[in-house]
């Protein structure tokens, strides 16, 4: 019985038969498919598992904080380590220039160079690019951490460090599966390439623009790309089908020449730290309703199947309360907490520089504050319009306090939120291969955080993307006692080692045997949910996908 093709423009192979499906085995038996040595790849992974966390205590030594340019050549040569070590398994590897990053007193700093590698150019396998960061949030002692944040710490088989979630430990685990392959002579189901920055954590700084200028050279073999710089919902492994966005501001308020003694000048002048805490207050509600208007207003609408998804997603409430050391939350059921955690805006007041926050009683008007604030981005709101109404907004309700200071507003990020499919075939492999190593079904999640590149990713290369996270739940990002545990980290390597294996299937199926329309046509209807196309890619996609499932099955063979 013929089966319909993937997609209409694909004339040649519009009904792929039984003869089809047979050539497309023969060509799964052809690039490796059939032969994969799991058991073999995970016993070298297994038996080298300190020496994999010896690399980790040696990266997470570094103190490759990208918000701090006084810690700039820790990260220049966190970015070198990062080079060294792909080499060092034989990668063919570029430390791209990305220019400088312009500092607030009109001087300018290097940017850390972005670490480019390729395993592979075999023609005949398809490209995938992994993308990952080695830059980390702030870090110190201090700050309530129990363990010194930049020394790897093994506390009943959690490993403690900054970076140690996020995202040292998966970019290891990238490369890891990489060279286990190569240590056991084993070949790569797939070409893989490497992008590998260290400004994520501040924006991505550079790396649009490298995008944009690699994307017929580096980026045009790539069939899609993989990131993994996100965590699990729960203790059940998931995959990751949206971040939000961020659009990151400073409102800069000035007033008198210098800090004055609050005894002596306090009552004679408007105090810019009573302004700044007056237009801030108006941002955001008590119980999280966004002020600034038109926001709310571009959020788009949680759909019936989005309800019924969030719904089925097995999902502790008091467990969460537990994780974050509250009493209450601001949604007491599952479906509203979830959607606001990864699919509506929020605000978040994040510190203000200038003002007085040591410790003692210093009585001081400080004479400059910025307070810095985040607005997370959902679709379908746009960052430049984000940026006009708030500044429009902070402007109108600062001039109403009728006050001689001044009110100055930057927007220093501005991240797009990213949505992905998670019908998309790169999604089933995902499921497949979690499946094989956790032996569970995955959670289908999104991701409250930011990848400000992902959505560049996408936008400019036309690539397909998808996030393969291994970090749990508790990790603690960007928090005290941030860690990975050991068995996330090494699981988490077999899962990619797993990942590429059922990659390599899930590419053959949306290659439709290989003609280059049909892999164009689905890859597009991917990039654009909604469209009816998509829709009927994907059901037509169903039968075939299930019947080659089938025969990939046959020939699944474990030695
Ligand atoms: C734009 C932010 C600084 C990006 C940051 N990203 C991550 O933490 C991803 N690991 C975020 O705050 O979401």
């Amino acid at each position: 019985m013929p089966l319909n093709c993937l997609e209409a423009p694909c004339t040649k192979a519009k009904h792929l038969d039984m003869m089809n499906c047979i050539s497309l085995v023969c060509l799964l038996l052809c690039t490796g498919v059939s032969s994969f040595r799991f058991e073999e790849l995970t016993q070298y992974l297994k038996s080298h598992e300190e020496e994999f966390i010896e690399t980790l205590r040696q990266w997470i030594v570094v103190e490759s904080d990208s918000s701090d340019v006084t810690k700039r050549s820790d990260l220049h040569r966190m970015m070198d380590m990062t080079a060294e070590k792909l080499r060092l398994i034989g990668g063919s590897v570029e430390m791209v220039d990305v220019g400088t990053q312009s500092l607030p007193n009109g001087s300018s700093i290097a940017l850390p160079k972005v670490v480019t590698a390729q395993f592979g150019s075999d023609p005949s396998k398809r490209t995938v690019c992994v993308y990952g960061h080695v830059d980390v949030q702030p870090a110190k002692k201090e700050d309530g951490w129990a363990t010194e944040p930049y020394e790897l710490t093994d506390i009943d088989g959690n490993l403690y460090g900054r970076g140690a979630s996020d995202n040292k430990a998966p970019v290891l685990a990238w490369i890891h599966t990489v060279e286990v392959y190569k240590a056991l002579n084993i070949d790569l189901p797939v070409n893989v390439k490497f992008i590998i920055e260290g400004m994520e954590e501040t924006g991505s700084n550079g790396l649009d623009d490298m995008i944009v200028a690699q994307k017929d050279s580096f980026f045009s073999d790539v069939d899609y790309i993989i990131i993994s710089d996100c965590v699990w919902l729960s203790k059940r492994p998931a995959l990751t089908y949206g971040t939000r966005g961020n659009c990151y501001f400073y409102a800069e308020v000035e007033g008198p020449k210098k800090d004055l003694h609050s005894g002596v000048y306090g009552g004679t002048v408007m105090e810019p730290m009573t302004d700044l805490i007056g237009i801030l207050d108006k941002l955001i509600s008590p119980s999280g309703k966004i002020l600034i208007p038109g926001i709310r207003e571009a959020v788009a609408h949680l759909s019936d199947d989005e309800w019924r998804m969030y719904q089925d997603i097995e999902f502790d409430l008091e467990t969460y309360k537990r994780d974050v050391g509250i009493k209450e939350l601001m949604y007491s059921n599952k479906v509203d907490l979830l959607a606001h955690r990864w699919r509506y805006p929020t605000v978040s007041i994040h510190g203000i520089e200038g003002a007085f926050s040591s410790s003692g009683t210093k009585t001081v008007i400080p004479a400059k504050v910025i307070g810095k604030f985040s607005i997370r981005q959902v679709p379908n709101m746009d960052p430049a319009l984000v940026e006009k109404q708030v500044t429009d907004y902070l402007r109108s309700v600062f001039a109403k306090r009728n006050s001689p200071n001044k009110l100055n507003v930057t927007m220093v990020i501005g991240a797009k939120p990213w949505l992905a499919d998670p019908k998309h075939p790169l999604y089933e492999a995902g499921k497949a291969a979690v499946k094989r190593v956790f032996d569970v079904e995955p959670d289908l999640i999104r991701e409250g955080g930011t990848i400000p590149v992902a959505r560049t990713f996408q936008d400019v290369t036309g690539k397909s993307i998808i996030m393969l996270p291994i970090g749990g739940f508790d990790d603690g990002l960007h928090s005290q006692n941030e860690k990975i545990s050991r068995y996330n980290y090494i699981e988490g390597t077999k899962l990619f080692i797993a990942y590429l294996h059922e990659t390599t299937k899930a590419l053959l199926l949306l290659s439709g045997s290989g003609n280059p329309h049909c892999q164009r046509s689905v890859e597009e209807a991917h990039i654009r949910p909604d469209s009816a196309f998509q829709r009927l890619c994907l059901s037509e996609r169903l039968g075939i996908a299930q019947m080659i499932a089938d025969l990939c099955l046959l020939t699944d063979a474990e030695p």
